[in-house]
């Protein structure tokens, strides 16, 4: 990234003050749920904007709100650079007043090129055979070179790293409001929705620069997440949700993180108990012996009775492929899991045997990977159990109701109604549910992937205990995740991966938040195979 900032000018001018968004008294209901109950937000010009609160607060749906995705209630009020706008938004409002979306899921289509991605518009209104693709490619090399961004235009955009996708998106959305507002001297508005997850540090710090670049032009940044530690460097003022109702805003710089997490949660949370200096000792649990894979080295592990050990390192470093195979939901080329003394062949393994053997496993990608968003709560959590729920040829439909609510109080799922589909809950409700899916097993061996992404601060907090008290009794647990403030809290071992190796092993007080990061960053000092 390397754009000055003076080349992203917008020449937005100050509109006396005027704030660029202002939302007055959205409400939105869902048949019994009070989504957003008049909601006041305003995002003022140049402004780094935080929108927080826990999963099921409105976020998202005051986003779609926004996109012209859902009508708002009756009552409330919208104005734009203090026009006043009739809702809901249409697309060529959007265009017209200046705003953009970048949604969790990025919007770029996978197969096409970044250069297809970036002029997506202008190369599907251009008639048939006139595309001027010289002109085309000209175009987009300038909007990568006025941003800085070292991408080759031909490039599918599934090649491309996690942080050049999330680049590209965000460059895409102010792309398409730096023109209105060059043409209309107002500032814009880029929405983003949790962009960051998943995201190494050195990545966030690129997406932040490029926030602050579209920032000093005079333009906004609306930004979703719900780590508070990226708000907090990042946001100029914030805006906190609580079940639909705003329940704070703030100046950033004048706000503590305990501040934010009473405004979030409406409690302050626990201090994390200290960690102790030794390596505990574990007795020995399951192996793993040699597992191997297209760009995976050979990789071992004893994993103790009750051990928690994290996996991590940067995009690209293929500690997060580990879970997959040892669950046979990836093929192994060779490798043996060893339980009981028992020798199961890794390349032989699948899904259904993992689980036989009582293994869990929670992906990252839980829309595709997990859940059926049509099927209720009550299915979602107890489907890999329902056997036990027949007597007699019978569905005790009423015990699997009153278990689905027992774990989703203990999960705090909300609304905690297990017949509900899982497609009506927010992100973070659906992930509690599956969390609480497996956790109910007690399963031998937990095989997590980014356990806790999207999940609010509470919550989070709870889902470590609960990990921390099921493995008490025994149960192991593989974490691949690249948050070391959650691999610090929930694990005995931490082991950094680069160029699908193993570079490094942290035990006892190394296990801390810092040392996990230094390690990732030391790894890739040797490592010479980065992805573009
Ligand atoms: N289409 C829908 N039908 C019914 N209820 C819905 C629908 N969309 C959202 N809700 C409900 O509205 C509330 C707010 O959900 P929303 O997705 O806005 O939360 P969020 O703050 O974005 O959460 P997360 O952090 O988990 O993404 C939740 O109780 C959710 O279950």
């Amino acid at each position: 990234m390397t754009a000055a900032t003076g080349e992203l000018s917008t020449n937005a001018a100050p509109l006396g003050g005027s704030p660029t968004l202002r939302l007055e008294g959205i409400s939105k209901t869902f048949r019994a749920t009070r989504a957003l109950d008049h909601v006041t937000l305003e995002v003022r010009p140049g402004e780094i904007h935080g929108l927080l609160g826990t999963n099921g607060s409105g976020k998202s749906t005051l986003i779609k709100v926004l996109a012209g995705y859902h009508a708002p209630d009756p009552g409330g009020r919208m104005t734009f650079n203090g026009e006043e706008v009739s809702l809901p938004l249409s697309s060529s409002d959007f265009r017209r007043l200046g705003m953009s979306f970048v949604h969790q899921n990025l919007g770029l289509l996978p197969s096409l090129t970044v250069l297809e991605n970036l002029r997506l518009k202008q190369i599907a209104l251009s008639p048939g055979m006139h595309l001027n693709w010289r002109r085309e490619r000209a175009e987009g090399q300038a909007v990568l070179d006025r941003y800085g961004l070292d991408i080759p235009q031909w490039r599918r955009v599934d090649e491309l790293s996690a942080v050049n996708r999330a680049l590209l998106a965000i460059v895409r959305a102010f792309e398409e409001i730096r023109e209105g507002c060059e043409a209309t001297g107002k500032p814009g508005l880029v929405l983003l929705d949790e962009p960051t997850p998943f995201l190494p540090e050195e990545g966030v710090a690129r997406l932040f620069k490029l926030m602050r670049e579209i920032a000093a032009s005079g333009s906004s940044v609306l930004f979703i997440s719900h780590d508070i530690d990226e708000v907090m460097e990042i946001t100029d003022r914030a805006t906190i949700l609580r079940d639909g109702r705003v329940s704070g805003e703030v100046e950033t710089a004048s706000a503590s993180h305990d501040d934010m997490i009473e405004l979030i949660i409406g409690r302050s949370l626990a201090p994390a108990e200290e960690r102790t200096n030794e390596a505990t000792a574990f007795a020995p649990g399951l192996s793993i012996t040699s597992v191997e894979a297209d760009g995976i080295a050979p990789f071992s592990l004893d994993i103790g009775k009750g051990e928690v050990i994290g996996l991590t390192g940067l995009i690209g470093a293929g500690y997060d492929r580990i879970p997959y195979l040892v669950f046979g939901a990836s093929p192994a080329t060779a490798g043996e899991l060893t339980i009981d003394g028992r020798q199961l062949a890794l390349p032989g393994m699948t899904p259904a045997k993992a689980i036989a053997e009582n293994l869990a496993l929670l992906p990252g990608d839980r829309e595709a990977q997990s859940g059926v968003p049509s099927l209720s709560i009550a299915d979602n959590m107890l489907l890999p159990d329902v056997s036990d729920w027949f007597r007699g040829g019978l569905l005790r439909n009423r015990g699997m109701r009153n278990e689905a609510k027992r774990l989703g109080d203990a999960y705090e799922v909300r609304p905690n109604d297990p017949d509900l589909p899982l497609a009506a809950l927010s992100g973070g409700n659906a992930q509690k549910v599956l969390i609480a899916r497996w956790m109910k097993r007690k399963p031998r061996l937990l095989l997590l992937d980014e356990p806790t992404q999207g999940v609010d601060v509470g919550t989070r907090a709870r889902i470590f205990d609960a990990i921390a008290a099921e493995a008490e009794t025994g149960m192991s647990v593989l974490c691949a995740s690249s948050d070391a403030e959650q691999l610090a809290r929930i694990c005995d071992r931490v082991l950094v991966f680069a160029r699908g190796r193993v570079v490094r092993e942290l035990t006892g007080s190394q296990v801390s938040k810092d040392h996990i990061t230094q390690a990732c960053y030391a790894s890739l000092e040797n490592s010479d195979r980065s992805p573009t």
